[in-house]
């Protein structure tokens, strides 16, 4: 059950900002959805934009421009937050790499996060069935997915780790490789524990390894050179991921563009989110 926060009319569309009690995570949770204009009678693909560390749903509501977009081609956007926020955990708000804003999109296995760190069941179970009930004119057997940095890592896994439910993935910066990062050895260390096993089942480097779905669409990737978390940190390395897909014999491109000049934040973003918005409308069936 979701209660309305603010209904905003956007670009013929509207923005709804929405909270309601999750069973996932065990917190109120705010979404945002933004519905494009349409006739009552037609069912409305969609496309989830997973945000990155320290954001709400409305940092990319505000600064992405996705809107504009969506309502142009026809699909609908869901913007989750990026983690349960007053869980009442001790840490969780000590550092903005980890814990509040910093969810990982992981299910946390270890104590005390995993009473309430449930964010992949969350974003890829529990929220789209609550939404679908909520909006009947969504159809979330349509469904496509991005992301940014944390939330580029969030889509490519979601998408790698359920054949046949996302029609595309696209990614602007994502943290490619979680596995051999600063950012992913504390998340994944905290959160799913030591052993290094079961960290390889959310890096996208090595889940397209084994993805043998039919379904391997081309996967379109964004990334500045100019963004001190690829260049000088080495967080994201979307070049390993791209090989990786190489080596196993990935069907679809991975089209990776390196952007001269662009840095990390949403400036980059909302310069190349109508790429991503097109590569998206495309393969939900809105245009060819
Ligand atoms: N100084 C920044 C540091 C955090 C940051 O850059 N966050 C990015 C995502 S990084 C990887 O997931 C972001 O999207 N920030 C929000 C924004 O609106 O730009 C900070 O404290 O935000």
């Amino acid at each position: 059950m979701f209660t309305t926060n603010a209904q905003i009319h956007q670009f013929g569309g509207i923005l709804h900002k929405l909270s309601h009690d999750s069973t996932s995570t065990n917190t109120k949770m705010d979404v945002n959805v933004f519905v494009p204009p349409s006739s009552p009678a037609k069912s409305i693909p969609v496309l989830v934009y997973l945000s990155g560390l320290t954001c709400t749903p409305n940092n990319a509501t505000e600064k992405s421009f996705l809107q504009y977009f969506a309502s142009k081609y026809g699909f609908a956007v869901v913007f989750p937050d990026t983690s349960p926020r007053g869980a009442g955990i001790a840490g969780e708000d000590d550092s903005w790499d980890f814990g509040t804003g910093a969810g990982f999109y992981v299910d946390a296995t270890q104590e005390p996060w995993s009473t309430h760190y449930n964010m992949y069941s969350y974003v890829h179970k529990e929220l789209p069935a609550a939404l679908a009930q909520h909006f009947g004119q969504l159809d979330f057997a349509t469904v496509s997915i991005t992301g940014h940095s944390m939330g580029g890592y969030g889509a490519l896994t979601g998408f790698l780790r359920n054949p046949g439910v996302y029609r595309s993935v696209s990614a602007f910066a994502p943290i490619s490789n979680p596995l051999n990062c600063a950012w992913g050895e504390k998340a994944f260390g905290n959160y799913l524990g030591a052993d290094k096993n079961t960290w390889y089942n959310y890096d996208p480097t090595h889940l397209i390894k084994s993805y043998t779905h039919a379904n391997q669409p081309d996967i379109l990737i964004q990334q500045g050179s100019l963004d001190s978390f690829y260049a000088k940190d080495h967080q994201l390395q979307p070049e390993n991921f791209a090989a990786a897909a190489k080596d196993a014999g990935y069907a679809g491109k991975i089209d990776l563009h390196i952007v001269e000049g662009y840095d990390h934040s949403y400036f980059f973003i909302s310069s190349f989110v109508e790429e991503h918005a097109k590569h998206h409308a495309k393969h939900l069936g809105l245009i060819q």
